[in-house]
């Protein structure tokens, strides 16, 4: 079933979904980070999807999940496996899961907008972008130009910043960034953090008490301090799922062989 929903008005808390007519919640709680599971060869092991939505709903009471972010390998996966994991984790979730949120940042704009737009179509909840990283945004706007351009892609969908500059090794401030942000982006919904700067941090909630933003804190060892100054939420892996099972795994065993 395609959804439309409501764009978001500053100060709204919830968004509505016209063809449900039920409110559907502010992202918050928390919010599993998925891995992507692979067979032994490093093919997707889509098998394991509904076990996977059983294990957190059921056993975690976890009901609001992050795909193909920084945990799912995301980069790491081509567009095509990318767009199937999204379908996946939609399918076998419905009717079980909140919210499924699936990040589709990519170097290329026109990857991420053909995600962004797939995700809209698959029927996900959300979408999050990180900045692209090996040609840099050089300063906030041409980061927000990004970031507008592939929100737009899929125009009825919350849209997540998705801030890692340890990984992106893109430095703009978050609070920076959020100034004004549902001006260029009317999807605008939130922001997950994922970055030690705690002072960073507090001013994006300081200075965003109207908007209702969701703000997701990334990094476990900082949470309880993050939750004291206004996160409303944290994305973190929530498994027992073996890290072997991840393209991670393969990865390094490459890597690891490559060594003489
Ligand atoms: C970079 C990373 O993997 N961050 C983790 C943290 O939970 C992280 O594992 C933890 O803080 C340990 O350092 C989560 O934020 C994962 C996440 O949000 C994602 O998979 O996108």
């Amino acid at each position: 079933m395609k959804r439309s929903i409501q764009r978001p008005t500053p100060g709204s808390l919830t968004f509505f979904s016209s063809s449900m007519a039920s409110p559907k919640k502010k992202l918050q709680g928390l919010v599993a980070a998925t891995i992507t599971p692979m067979t032994e060869h490093g093919e997707i092991n889509f098998s394991v999807i509904g076990q996977y939505v059983d294990y957190l709903v059921e056993e975690q009471g976890v009901k609001n999940i992050f795909v193909n972010g920084t945990t799912g390998e995301g980069l790491s996966l081509s567009v095509s496996e990318r767009r199937q994991v999204a379908e996946a984790w939609v399918a076998k979730g419905r009717n079980k899961l909140d919210q499924v949120v699936i990040h589709v940042g990519a170097l290329s704009l026109k990857d991420s907008q053909e995600l962004a737009q797939h995700a809209a179509e698959i029927g996900a909840d959300g979408i999050a972008v990180i900045a692209p990283f090996f040609l840099k945004p050089w300063n906030k706007d041409a980061l927000i130009n990004f970031l507008k351009e592939v929100a737009a892609a899929a125009p009825t969908l919350p849209f997540y910043y998705y801030h890692i500059p340890a990984l992106t090794g893109v430095k703009i401030r978050a609070e920076e960034l959020l100034d004004g942000i549902q001006d260029k982006i009317p999807t605008f919904q939130g922001l997950k953090f994922s970055d030690t700067d705690l002072l960073d941090f507090g001013q994006c909630v300081d200075q965003n008490r109207q908007q209702q933003f969701a703000f997701l804190f990334g990094v476990d060892e900082q949470l309880l301090s993050a939750l004291v100054m206004g996160a409303t939420g944290a994305v973190v892996p929530i498994t027992t799922w073996e890290k072997r099972q991840t393209r991670c795994w393969r990865l390094s065993n490459e890597r690891t062989s490559l060594q003489p």
